[in-house]
């Protein structure tokens, strides 16, 4: 009869058993990652801490390639490799920009930047990036309306709300978008309609990072604060991490640094804000198991 094991060695067992489960898959073998890496190091930009994988819980995301201690610079992105509204001015974009009246929001020049290159296709010199962007998204905006109606009534109603708001922000951007017909064979309608629009705007609204307010005369006077950062952006969330992010001025790049330790082949994850799951779900489109700023909304009148 074989030995009964130890208890040490059932718990390793057991937490390898774990830590298996949790284990990512790599997916850096993957041609739209490898293009994407070959664009990335054209812009002076190559990774040696991060593999793309994909995680049971999480999805895709990026792994430890070595051990990371605390304080380690996880990542550090030049700015050459962001897509911000500078890239949107001194685009083909750029003159129809700036001789629109009222000028375009810099949410706007950066949705239609990317409605714009997504049309382009093969053409554009952001395919890598773009390919790697997600086909659909699972934010409450993206719902059908029945589907919306069967959500919790406090959820419910943000997410009509806002619905009401992006629907808003492209009917009221359409004549902007008929200006730009010049640049297009095709209908324009048929290029910015309500579909890809939407897309652009998950885009943005989950992915973005956040850069200190820049000034543009040719803008509205909204912040213009948001960049797309391409690869980095793969990071996931976690309300239990630290990091330090920001752009350095000094370096010339976007830069995440470790405030824990990670340990080889671990999913690297950033922290979007101290959100609650209602907030996570309207705005990224999931939920936290086990979020410290989790909250219950009750509605008025309920005792
Ligand atoms: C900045 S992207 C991160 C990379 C993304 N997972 C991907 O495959 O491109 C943000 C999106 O990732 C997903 N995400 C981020 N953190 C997550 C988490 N903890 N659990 C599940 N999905 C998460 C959500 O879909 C969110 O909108």
């Amino acid at each position: 009869m074989p030995k009964r094991k130890g208890r040490t060695s059932r718990i390793r067992k057991r937490k390898l058993f774990r830590t298996s489960e949790m284990r990512g898959v790599n997916e850096s073998y993957r041609s739209e990652f490898i293009e994407l890496k070959k664009w990335l190091k054209a812009r002076k930009f190559e990774d040696t801490n991060l593999i793309p994988a994909r995680f049971p819980g999480t999805g895709r995301g990026l792994m430890s390639k070595i051990s990371l201690q605390e304080g380690q610079m996880i990542i550090s992105l030049p700015e050459s490799c962001l897509l911000t509204t500078h890239t949107v001015i001194r685009s083909y974009l750029g003159p129809y920009v700036t001789k629109w009246k009222p000028s375009p929001s810099p949410l706007l020049a950066l949705c239609t930047f990317l409605v714009s290159e997504k049309h382009a296709g093969d053409r554009s010199l952001w395919k890598p990036y773009l390919e790697i962007l997600p086909k659909s998204y699972t934010c409450p905006v993206c719902l059908e309306p029945e589907v919306v109606d069967l959500l919790p009534q406090p959820l419910k109603a943000k997410a009509i709300e806002q619905r009401a708001h992006v629907q808003e922000f492209f009917a009221s951007s359409r004549d902007f978008f008929c200006s730009l017909q010049p640049l297009f064979v095709e209908a324009i309608d048929s290029i910015f309609s309500y579909r890809a629009f939407l897309w652009a705007w998950c885009t943005v609204n989950t992915r973005a990072v956040y850069l200190r307010p820049r000034l543009q005369k040719c803008l509205s006077a909204e912040p213009d604060t948001c960049a797309l950062a391409p690869y980095l952006d793969l990071l996931n969330h976690s309300p239990h991490v630290q990091v330090q992010a920001a752009f350095n001025e000094e370096t010339g790049s976007y830069e995440i640094r470790a405030a824990s330790r990670y340990r080889k082949h671990e999913e690297v994850y950033i922290c979007y804000g101290p959100h609650d799951n209602q907030r996570l779900l309207l705005e990224y489109g999931f939920v936290s198991l086990h979020n410290p700023h989790a909250c219950v909304y009750v509605s008025r009148g309920w005792s």
